[in-house]
């Protein structure tokens, strides 16, 4: 019953070319396959096969391995029909291979210039493609959609998706393919954008429809009846200025029985609710759940999880469907972790709140109270436009983009949960800067810099996978780890939950209770979600290796307990596989002999951080302190610091590292070499 009729053309026909409507709101009934982000359109992340269980699992090796192409963070989930494999790399890159042998079949760079990475948030980084008829898709970084031959990887047609080149859109998420239509979204909602999502003719990429998520200019009309209810909950003319937000950058579901569309939308634009909507407001329809119509866009409702956001607490997290009795009565619902603290529960026929609790620590709600669906907010702690606060959850939320997954085998949600606070010092004043520039309402992030400040705050960052009940709304059970920005999760009818972790392993646990069953080395530490599939009666599980995002880019400092090398690599292993894991790439990591003097005075220094967090801490790590994916600039030898002005001015180009002329002066640039030659100096100093 796990294996779909064999049918005499599809052997022989295009690759993919029957992954249409009915195949796919079936896709459940043929888990061999792993045809949708989420494994089907309820995007549960569960699968039906169970060759590979809790008795077995201990023996699973190494079926094969794909190196691949950029060391940058993995976040794809593959896609996998009839044996054939569809992935991505960093920058975007498709890859298909033989699912059984990890054989490439081909591969397409679709080229983003690579100074682009540092218009995102999070790096270059790519969460996989769809398919339908024939044909794979991909969201590239720069804002192209990108259609292309399933059985070849050549382009069939591209679109531009990008509304505004002076403003810094990228592209993360993975499309998904809903009747015949391809809808896509974009980040950017840390830089200054509006956010949308739109959706294109698969066959042809025609334009369908746009549904942007927050209102528009106001001295224009609103664009349609939910742009106009939204206008009412924003105040001033700010937020058209700043962007607004709520950018789809991550999650959808789709119900083909109800015909609705649910996308998670993104936080404010900027964070600072002052700065932005005069310190007011619900700010429709940033960090929510939005139902639309497929086939129109059309709004049909919406459930906010943070009104008038301010923390950066996306809805952007997995949305998932399923089933649940709840008081006896079996509902349809639709259940999200969103970063915000609170796991919800929803009616998804009308967006009712069931419930709504904590799933960990937070400070900036006391409850979500089930007469009104709103949260009751602790404005004194968390209101940070009125001055410094300690946030808990902080931005990276406390469950990230790394998703989550639900068993109906065991009634429970898995989740990659994280303890992250976050300090929070506020810039009321702030305005739109320009393309290409993090600005959310905050001073510059900074770090500690102290040794014992610095260990505190390692330590408070804590990660768990745990086990959620749903209708309960209670923990059942949690597997600590040494840090946050740990894996996706898959769970299966083995009675297994598979999830990869900071500690650079891949692990399966004991979907009841939480016991490690089998672990196996990853080299790296493994972010992206696993998926399973079968071919030729043989089961294979998946992970996506390759440390990066925005824990290790921009928190490097904090990551102390992570496996940082970025190793890129498709790890699939099967029962009794033998094939072998290269050795781990060891990169020279050694403070140079002689450093620089520190020849600036303290209020340079001073100067010099600012700038350097403001313009730099993004990517090499707040506080000049790396995560092991891009350079750790402390470790700079003598060479690259002589030639340091000319990198900030785009000697590096071709490596990413994008010209700092004409935003940066001479003199501040010198300021920023200081600082980190100072950090340099504290490093060698520590050792
Ligand atoms: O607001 C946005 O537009 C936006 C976009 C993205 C993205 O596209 O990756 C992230 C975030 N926000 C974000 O808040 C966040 O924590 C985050 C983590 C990551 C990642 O890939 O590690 N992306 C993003
Ligand atoms: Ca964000």
């Amino acid at each position: 019953y796990f294996d779909r009729a064999p049918s005499d053309s599809s052997s022989s026909s295009r690759p993919a070319a029957d992954v249409g409507a009915a195949r796919l709101a079936a896709a459940d009934g043929e888990p061999g396959n792993w045809m949708t982000h989420g494994g089907t359109y309820q995007e549960q992340r569960f699968s039906r096969l169970d060759r590979i269980n809790q008795d077995n699992v201990g023996r699973l090796g190494l079926a094969w391995t794909y190196k691949l192409d950029l060391d940058r963070g993995v976040e794809a989930t593959p896609i996998v029909v009839d044996g054939v494999m569809y992935t991505t790399g960093p920058f975007s890159m498709v890859y298909a291979l033989d699912a059984r042998s990890g054989e490439l079949l081909w591969k397409y760079d679709p080229g983003v210039t690579k100074t682009r990475a540092r218009d995102g948030c999070c790096g270059p980084v790519n969460r996989g493609v769809a398919v339908w008829q024939g044909k794979v898709y991909v969201g590239a970084y720069d804002g192209r959609l990108i259609a292309l031959d399933a059985a070849t990887g050549e382009p069939v047609w591209s679109v531009d998706t990008l509304i505004d080149k002076n403003r810094s859109y990228t592209v993360t998420g993975a499309p998904r393919v809903v009747k015949g239509k391809v809808i896509i979204g974009n980040g950017g909602a840390e830089f200054g954008v509006r956010g949308y999502i739109t959706a294109y003719d698969a066959d042809t990429g025609k334009q369908a429809w746009r549904f942007f998520t927050v209102p528009g200019d106001p001295a224009k009309p609103p664009e349609n009846e939910a742009m106009a209810r939204a206008r009412e909950t924003w105040f001033g003319d700010q937020y058209w200025k700043q962007g607004g937000g709520g950018t789809v950058w991550d999650s959808m579901a789709y119900d083909p029985e109800l015909d609705l569309l649910y996308i998670g939308t993104g936080n404010g634009s900027l964070w600072n609710r002052q700065a932005r909507s005069d310190g007011k407001g619900d700010n429709l329809y940033l960090s929510s759940i939005v139902a639309l119509r497929p086939d129109t866009g059309e709004y049909v409702w919406h459930y906010q999880t943070t009104p008038g956001d301010q923390w950066d607490f996306t809805a952007t997290q997995t949305i998932t469907l399923a089933d649940l009795e709840i008081d006896g009565e079996m509902r349809p619902v639709l259940m999200q972790a969103p970063k915000n603290g609170f796991y919800y529960v929803l009616d998804r026929r009308t967006g009712e709140l069931i419930s709504a609790e904590k799933y960990a620590p937070a400070n900036w709600a006391e409850r979500v109270d089930p007469a009104t669906g709103r949260p009751v907010v602790n404005q004194d702690v968390a209101d940070w436009t009125q001055g410094p606060r300690l946030l808990v959850p902080g931005p990276l939320g406390a469950h990230n983009w790394q998703p989550m997954s639900f068993s109906p085998d065991t009634g429970l949600a898995y989740i990659p949960v994280q303890e992250a606070p976050a300090m929070m010092v506020p810039d009321n004043d702030a305005t739109f800067r320009g393309k290409s520039r993090f600005q959310v309402g905050s001073e510059p992030v900074a770090l500690p810099e102290d040794a014992d400040t610095l260990a505190k705050t390692v330590a408070a960052y804590k990660g768990r996978l745990v086990a959620w009940d749903p209708v309960a709304q209670k923990e059942v059970w949690r597997q600590p780890f040494p840090s946050i920005w740990n894996g996706g999760v898959l769970s299966t009818a083995g009675g297994l939950v598979f999830q990869g972790n900071v500690t650079g392993t891949v692990a399966a646990y004991d979907a009841a209770d939480g016991d490690k069953l089998w672990e196996a080395p990853a080299n790296t530490g493994v972010v992206a979600g696993p998926v399973t599939y079968e071919v030729d009666g043989e089961q294979y599980v998946t992970f996506m290796a390759g440390w990066g995002g925005v824990f290790p880019l921009a928190f490097g400092g904090l990551a102390a307990n992570a496996k940082v090398q970025p190793e890129a690599r498709i790890l699939t292993y099967k029962l009794d596989g033998d094939a072998t894991l290269p050795e781990p790439r060891r990169r020279a990591v050694a403070v140079p002999e002689a450093l620089p003097p520190l020849t600036a005075d303290a209020a340079t220094v001073d100067q010099g951080r600012d700038l350097y967090n403001d313009n730099c801490g993004l990517c090499h790590g707040f506080s000049a302190m790396g995560g092991g994916v891009v350079p750790d600039l402390r470790y700079m030898d003598g060479d690259t610091h002589k030639a340091f002005p000319g990198i900030v001015a785009g000697l590096y180009q071709d490596k990413g590292m994008p010209s700092f002329a004409g935003r940066l002066t001479p003199e501040q640039v010198e300021a920023i070499h200081q600082y980190v030659i100072k950090r340099a100096h504290d490093l060698k100093d520590s050792l």
